[in-house]
């Protein structure tokens, strides 16, 4: 057992009886990108003094913040009695706005490592992954991790982790992702334990494409799994969806960095170039096969994942705006989550409304749309999709505030989820607590060992996707972990607050609140605007609104400009008639002014408190 020499890896369609394909699914934070280095260093594919933590981790975004956001897949070279294997793995993020992620790279593996950490025990995230593993069919090789702390109890999670999956305690293997105890025995096991990918080398070719990736110098870059046949170098491809012809100008491997191959068989994850710069033509989900001999039926593709919460994203400076949306199709194509369309704001000009699969998505796309393409933005309050019933029967989707309609509505409807927490016993009372205040429906309770619980709720998203989490954190000590997945709709009483300044709708204020919380938020905004704008040469009331009912006044105060200074004693009467002039400019400004909202007032207004930093798990 041994790490072969890279040289030694010559990834012409290996024969799939010595592939396999896995990924490492766990909790956030549990280690998975610690264990994926640690297999990169045995198995040789990355020499100690290229290492670095977090190898596969490529963004710096992923790297500054210590999570993973994109799946990675590498092919390492591994050994056992003689016979060297190809091991594709796929790092996976752990977070659950990116469970779509994860879920794709399940779809290209035979199995999965399930990691938990020794220290901590199963958590909510371990569950949902495990449940999508078992959804996929995978072969799970339950592995405890970080066997290296003080605190790790491997013993008492061995039995839990055992219970959860149906295998016996000491078939739960041991490690250390810090120290690398325990990893070669784990990859033997993975070579042992995991079925081979099974198709058919004779039948016309059919790969799924599960990423992809825009590079300025070669174009699109999209991974691939063979499913049947081959692909190879200079032959053409179809993209079974669009019909979209290409020749292949490379095809290769990733180990860790691309290494060109001669060709991709059965079984093999590897990546494909065609030159192509129209990022349209690689659709994640699609299927490419050959074009001299082309496969009559796809594989399928992915079930598209559904936004959950909406911001409109707009340049600081409007001539940005195409470059905008060409980032945007760029970044569409490694992040096929992501939806967006054009949208104009009163307040903000030319912009796009997005889609996203939560507020941490949404803070990844900003910050990658900022330091990718180099953009500034600015981007508005968040907020889930509203289906509005009028009285007339009419059906109106609400994705923007601004698109609610007016007039008699018969009902709304929220998005809610079903919501599953995890936590020690004694913090029960505090998260039923949170619970209720978020609206929240208990649906069942398990004692998954004397102290540990599960319990499982229907809340609705709006109220879980800001600030629930850091809540609940910080009600149960951070013990508590969460996982939710979107379970249809139900009706609310729900009511738009309208922000209004001098009279006027500022469309990116508006927003869709739960009538209890109706007064809190306009409060809340109009208190904000008014320390935001600067007091100008007119008083500004900005007023909250629901209809035509103003719920939360405040009043910037004029300068007043003192007309006297000039005026050393002398006459009453010539003084009064210079206030009274000045009082009927300040009417008359009043009246045609319009109110100067610095663009920073608009920034730091949207960045409220339950955007921007909360967003963070
Ligand atoms: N002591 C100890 N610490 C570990 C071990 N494995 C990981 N860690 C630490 O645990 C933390 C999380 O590790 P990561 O590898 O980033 O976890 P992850 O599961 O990849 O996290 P996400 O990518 O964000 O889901 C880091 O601070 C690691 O240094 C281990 O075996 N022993």
């Amino acid at each position: 057992m041994s790490p072969m020499a890279r040289t030694a890896l010559a990834p012409h369609a290996t024969p799939p009886e010595l592939i396999r394909n896995f990924c490492i699914i766990a909790h956030i934070d549990h280690g998975k990108s610690t264990l994926a280095d640690r297999m990169l260093q045995l198995t040789g594919v990355v020499d100690a003094r290229a290492m670095r933590a977090q190898y596969l981790d490529r963004m710096d975004i992923e790297r500054e913040r210590g999570i993973t956001i994109k799946s990675q897949a590498v092919r390492m070279p591994w050994e056992v009695d003689g016979t060297t294997y190809a091991l594709n793995m796929i790092d996976t993020p752990g977070h659950v706005d990116f469970t779509y992620e994860v879920s794709r790279s399940l779809a290209a593996c035979e199995g999965a490592v399930l990691l938990v950490d020794a220290a901590q025990g199963i958590e909510a995230q371990t569950l949902a992954n495990l449940y999508l593993a078992m959804e996929n069919d995978l072969t799970i090789i339950p592995v405890l991790n970080k066997i290296d702390l003080p605190a790790a109890q491997p013993e008492k999670y061995a039995e839990e982790l055992a219970k959860l999956i149906g295998v016996e305690p000491e078939d739960c293997l041991r490690v250390s992702g810090k120290t690398g105890a325990g990893v070669e025995p784990l990859l033997d096991t993975i070579v042992a334990k995991l079925p081979a990918p099974v198709g058919n080398p004779d039948a016309p070719a059919r790969a799924m494409i599960f990423d992809s990736v825009y590079d300025t110098y070669r174009g699109v870059v999209t991974y691939v799994r063979v499913v049947d046949g081959n692909l190879n170098p200079r032959e053409r491809i179809v993209m079974m969806s669009t019909k979209a012809t290409h020749e292949l100008l490379e095809i290769g491997v990733i180990s860790p960095e691309p290494v060109p191959s001669k060709g991709l068989g059965v079984g093999e994850v590897g990546y494909l170039i065609t030159g192509v710069k129209d990022v349209r033509q690689s659709r994640v989900g699609d299927t490419v096969t050959n074009a001299s001999k082309p496969a009559t039926k796809d594989l399928g593709g992915y079930r598209d994942p559904k936004p959950m919460v909406f911001s409109g994203l707009y340049p600081i400076d409007g001539s940005d705006y195409p470059d905008l949306r060409e980032a945007l199709d760029k970044l569409k194509l490694n992040d096929a989550a992501l939806v967006y369309e054009p949208e104009t704001s009163a307040a903000l000009g030319f912009g796009f409304r997005c889609g996203f699969l939560g507020l941490l998505h949404l803070e990844i796309v900003r910050e990658r749309l900022e330091r990718e393409f180099g953009l500034d933005l600015i981007s508005t309050q968040p907020n889930v999709v509203y289906d509005v019933t009028m009285d007339d029967g009419k059906q109106v989707h609400v994705t923007n505030p601004s698109e609610y309609p007016d007039g008699k509505i018969r009902e709304v409807s929220e998005p809610v989820v079903r919501a599953t927490i995890l936590a020690p016993t004694e913090f029960v009372g505090a998260i039923m607590e949170l619970c209720q205040q978020k609206r929240g429906n208990l649906r069942g309770m398990d004692y998954l060992s004397e102290d540990r619980v599960e319990m499982r709720y229907t809340l609705p998203l709006a109220e879980i996707v800001f600030d629930f989490f850091d809540q609940l954190k910080s009600r149960t000590r951070g013990y508590a972990s969460l996982d939710y997945e979107p379970d249809g709709e139900q009706v609310a009483d729900l009511v738009k607050v309208e922000i209004l300044l001098q009279g006027e709708t500022v469309d990116a204020f508006s927003a869709i609140v739960h009538k209890d919380k109706a007064y809190a938020y306009g409060v809340m905004m109009a208190s904000k605007l008014k320390d935001l704008i600067p007091r100008q040469q007119f008083e500004v009331p900005i007023q909250a609104a629901i209809g035509s009912r103003i719920i939360a006044r405040e009043n910037i105060r004029a300068i007043r400009k003192d007309v006297l200074a000039k005026c050393y004693g002398g006459d009453i009467s010539r003084k009064r008639k210079l206030l009274e002039k000045q009082k009927e400019g300040k009417k008359r400004m009043k009246m045609v002014g319009r109110v100067e909202v610095p663009q920073e007032a608009f920034i730091a207004a949207l960045s409220s408190d339950s955007a921007g930093d909360k967003a963070k798990k």
